[in-house]
């Protein structure tokens, strides 16, 4: 758990971040959100003592982390950066190996989390360890730096803008791919990002920053049902509440059972989609319903538009 309390940055007179409290709970994965300039990078930099508070307290699990040396406490968090910050000179494989070298971890030790990872990210270890990163893709690039970010296996991984250099199709396979592998390793991940889109769909709770304040600190759902400030209303984009939280619910989640004496769907969507995809599909095939299938491609029920409709409405 991270504990943030009264956290403080002054930049000559002005405070950059201003009394911010807030907590991120084990295993969650707090977003922190807001125009450029407002302070996120610098309430993220100082979790990991990049950047020294003003004031206040900056605890991980009970601990003050100014009472840890920085080095020290920079091993057991992990650290993504826009464009990655990969050495340019050493090798996929040496980049991921990084933090587990500086821990004395043995060699093959090493080499087998190093394909691990590989793997995780879905990157050929066969083809990927020995290469450089001026030979990478941006999207495989940026793979790689959130590799070398989990090799240590961090309790705690701070992500600044991860995805802002890539484009919007690998971007969001990047995003579900991190909300995976983090349900899987249990990671407590704090993400910063200015894409209000990307905050909604990866947090579980959204800090909104304004001018170094935290304007809101709460679940998605929360922002748009109860936005405590109009600015986080501004923000959030009331007029896109109802898209939003629709993106919120799964279509297995919202569907109903099938109604015997009808004819089943033509068409579907998996139990995984959230009910904006299904929204956009019922328009775009002009259905009234559609069937919502289960991992092995079998119906398990049925979304119609009246229930998407009734899930959009404002809370
Ligand atoms: N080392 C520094 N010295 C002086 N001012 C700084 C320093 N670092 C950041 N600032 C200022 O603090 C403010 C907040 O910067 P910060 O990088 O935290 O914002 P941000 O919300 O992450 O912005 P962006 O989305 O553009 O990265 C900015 O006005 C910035 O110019």
């Amino acid at each position: 758990m991270i504990r943030l309390e009264g956290v403080t940055r002054f930049y000559g007179e002005r405070a950059v971040v201003d009394d911010v409290s807030l907590v991120v709970e084990k295993g969650e994965m707090a977003v922190v959100v807001g125009r450029s300039g407002s302070g996120k990078s610098t309430l993220l930099r100082m979790i990991n003592r990049l950047v020294e508070p003003t004031s206040g307290l900056i605890s991980i699990d009970g601990r003050d982390v100014s009472t840890v040396p920085a080095h020290v406490l920079r091993r057991g968090i992990g650290y993504v950066i826009q464009g990655h910050g990969l050495f340019p000179h050493r090798t996929v494989a040496d980049n991921i190996a990084t933090v587990p070298r500086l821990l004395g971890w043995p060699r093959d030790r090493i080499a087998r989390r190093v394909s691990e990872l590989l793997e995780l990210l879905q990157l050929s270890p066969a083809r990927f360890s020995g290469q450089y990163p001026h030979q990478l893709s941006g999207g495989e690039q940026q793979r790689v730096g959130v590799a070398r970010a989990l090799a240590a296996g961090p309790d705690i991984v701070l992500m600044d803008e991860p995805f802002g250099a890539l484009d919007p199709i690998i971007r969001s396979k990047a995003q579900d791919d991190l909300k995976a592998i983090q349900a899987r390793l249990g990671a407590t991940i704090v993400l910063v990002t200015h894409d209000m889109d990307e905050a909604f769909r990866l947090g579980d709770r959204i800090a909104v920053m304004e001018a170094g304040r935290v304007l809101q600190y709460g679940t998605p759902r929360d922002m748009i049902a109860r936005p405590a400030d109009p600015r986080v209303a501004e923000l959030t984009g009331s007029g896109e509440g109802a898209l939003r939280l629709l993106a919120l619910v799964r279509a297995g989640d919202a569907a109903e059972p099938f109604d015997a004496s009808t004819p089943p769907p033509s068409h579907s969507v998996p139990a995984g989609a959230s009910l904006r995809e299904a929204l956009a599909s019922l328009l775009w095939t002009g259905e009234g319903e559609l069937a919502v299938t289960g991992d092995d491609g079998r119906p398990v029920g049925r979304v119609t538009l009246a229930s998407v409709l009734r899930h959009g409405r404002s809370p």
